[in-house]
């Protein structure tokens, strides 16, 4: 069986393989391969590697050295992994148990195993969620080449979206002005602000404010970065007219929030729209929401149209980038 590899020359491996370890990308099941003057990386999500990388698929012998927890249970062992803390979704409970401990005696390093305890809910987007091993609910992600530190127990966060987030910060110049209207802990605003933009980051929730300020921090751009806390309908005042990018992640009622976005929008403003719709008709609804707040005063031409996730089943968790262009 073939897995996909980063392949690189053997001088740049340990280089390559520290970076593909920092963003969690190292397929740890896999060995790593030598082989006429190449290394051969085994990774876990082609589709988030660095663009500088070339992923082929090749054959690469399983790792004989490490228990992972999937050797330890009869079932399905589906988790995702936030630094140390590693999250479950079991209805279970018997097979929720099994699994947390098949967790704490894997290879896997592990502080604290939680299980999915509610959907996301109320303003703030955040779940509930049951603590099987270990306490701490605090994380640090790594995600991209950005370190997130976050509380999941009081923001909201997902690993799943890294894709997304950074297909669309590959869009990001310097010197860019963008606001991010539902920034959580800034998975969208620090990347942005890596790549030389400056910042704005709104959110509801006031811890998340205090986590995207000690990640702006963390991530060495704290200088570019503004974390504002508040209803962002009433805190960004300051900032009318003012973007070049948009970012609106609030799925199911970001239409609620489009005449702020139009009183933030620059001359040319490209906006990030995200919506959760039904399959059969995920985006002319986003688009009717967005022509029926911006037109006149803009122009709105649709980039892209694209499909981020299932979200549930016959949902579909969509996005769509716009250009605005005051008429
Ligand atoms: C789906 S989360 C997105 C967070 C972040 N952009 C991400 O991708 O992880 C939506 C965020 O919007 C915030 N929020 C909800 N209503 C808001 C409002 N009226 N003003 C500002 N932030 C709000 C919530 O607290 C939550 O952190």
């Amino acid at each position: 069986m073939t897995v996909p590899c980063v392949r690189v020359d053997r001088e740049a491996g340990e280089e390559a393989r520290r970076r593909l370890a920092e963003d969690n990308l190292v397929n740890q099941q896999r060995e790593i391969v030598v082989e006429d003057g190449y290394i051969y990386i085994p990774v876990t999500d082609p589709a988030a590697v660095a663009d500088e990388y070339a992923v082929v698929n090749r054959s690469a012998p399983e790792r004989e050295t490490q228990t992972m927890p999937a050797d330890l249970v009869a079932f399905d062992a589906s988790y995702e992994r936030l630094g140390e803390v590693v999250l479950i979704d079991e209805d279970d409970p018997e097979q929720a148990r099994e699994l947390a401990d098949a967790i704490v005696a894997s290879d896997i390093p592990t502080k604290t195993v939680l299980n999915r305890a509610s959907k996301i809910r109320g303003e703030q987007r955040v779940r509930d969620w049951e603590v099987l091993a270990g306490e701490e609910t605090e994380a640090v992600h790594r995600e991209y080449g950005c370190d997130f530190a976050l509380d999941l127990a009081a923001v909201y966060f997902s690993p799943r979206l890294a894709t997304e987030r950074h297909r669309v910060a590959e869009q990001v110049a310097a010197g860019e002005q963008a606001v991010d209207m539902f920034a959580g802990v800034g998975p969208f605003v620090v990347p942005f602000a890596k790549r030389g933009a400056a910042v704005v980051g709104a959110d509801i929730n006031e811890t998340a404010i205090e986590y995207l300020r000690e990640n702006a921090e963390r991530n060495g751009v704290a200088d570019r970065v503004t974390a504002v806390h508040g209803d962002v309908r009433e805190v960004l005042d300051d900032y009318e007219s003012w973007a070049d990018r948009l970012v609106m992640n609030l799925p199911h009622s970001a239409d609620e929030f489009l005449d702020t976005a139009r009183r933030l929008a620059g001359e040319e403003c490209v906006l990030h729209y995200y919506d959760i719709q039904h399959e059969d008709d995920p985006f002319s609804p986003g688009v009717r929401a967005l022509r029926d707040a911006m037109e006149p005063e803009y122009a709105v031409e649709v980039e892209t149209e694209h499909v981020v996730r299932s979200y549930a089943p016959h949902e579909d968790n969509v996005v769509l980038d716009v250009r605005l262009l005051r008429a």
